[in-house]
């Protein structure tokens, strides 16, 4: 019977950092969970325990803290971009390395009432999360390099302006047609640059911006046609993205029947259902895009 090692890879998942920068009196947070994850001739570590090739996750994890300080986090693309590229470069048995980071945002308080925003003390801002991922492969005159941006928990709704009708029935269907409802979910999304020589954190701003425009704008016919949308907006205004892959979860909003009551209900009180939801998934793709190669590859997952 033959068997054999398939694909692996290994590394340190969720090192959470925090990194203040403390130049002045007005400090800056950034805040950030980072999984590193190495891949390369790690065959015998696996095959016979032989660990010589093994750099620990623990000096993943140290490199992690490190070059939040060195190299900084002006952005997360940036550092994960130099964090992945050090793996590949200066570890010899390494050929492929991927950094996956997840930033929550932090709003600095009002406390004196102006605005301004206080100096070193802040609240953790509730929308959603920003990621990215980084993918390096290859010696140096053979580098290929993926990154890509995203957001998840993007938690968003609009009391009207959606509508389902026309959809297929058979005899378990029982929903009801309507044009007037509640949409919500959870945007989860990520888009693929064609590059590397990008302006990480305004285009990241641009395309949330353009996604929460479309999401609020369109007269929406299904959620499927919202995330067509969002994601057509996204590469007609980007240049630099060539991929954009998204997963909606139909946060369903019923009706409550008052009626019971002898109470009108004009689409006025919903009960907001938490489970079973509708997850519509989709991506949206320029014809020329690049090859995808390892972007996608992911590290959180099963190989
Ligand atoms: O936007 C929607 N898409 C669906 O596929 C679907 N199915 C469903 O029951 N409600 C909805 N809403």
């Amino acid at each position: 019977m033959g068997i054999r090692l398939g694909d692996h890879q290994y590394g340190k998942a969720e090192n959470r950092i925090v990194r203040i920068q403390r130049d002045t009196a007005r400090h800056e947070i950034t805040d950030v969970n980072v999984s590193t994850c190495l891949r390369g001739a790690f065959e015998d570590a696996h095959l016979t325990g032989d660990q010589h090739a093994v750099l620990p996750t623990d000096t993943q994890k140290q490199t992690a803290y490190a070059y939040a300080k060195t190299v900084g986090l002006a952005s997360i693309e940036s550092y994960a971009l130099a964090l992945a590229t050090h793996f590949v470069d200066d570890v010899e048995p390494v050929s492929g390395a991927r950094v996956e980071v997840e930033q929550y945002g932090w709003t600095r308080v009002d406390a004196d009432g102006t605005g301004a925003g206080h100096d070193h003390t802040w609240v953790r801002s509730g929308q959603e999360i920003r990621t990215a991922a980084v993918t390096v492969e290859g010696p140096a005159d053979a580098r290929r390099t993926w990154v890509t941006g995203g957001l998840k928990d993007l938690v968003i709704l609009k009391s009207t302006g959606s509508e389902f009708h026309g959809f297929l029935q058979d005899e378990f269907t029982v929903l009801e047609p309507t044009n007037d409802r509640v949409m919500a979910t959870a945007l989860e999304a990520q888009w693929r640059f064609a590059g590397t020589d990008v302006d990480w954190n305004a285009t990241y701003a641009g395309i949330k911006a353009a996604m929460v425009a479309v999401f609020a704008e369109l007269q929406s016919l299904a959620l499927q046609q919202t995330l067509y949308e969002m994601g057509r907006a996204v590469l007609e205004q980007f240049e630099d993205v060539v991929e954009v892959r998204m997963s909606a979860p139909n946060k369903h909003h019923f009706l409550y029947d008052l009626g019971r009551f002898g109470i009108d209900n004009d689409n006025e009180v919903f009960h907001a259902d938490d489970r079973p939801y509708g997850l519509i998934q989709a991506s949206v793709i320029r014809d020329d895009a690049p090859d995808a190669g390892s972007a996608w590859q992911q590290y959180s997952g099963l190989v």
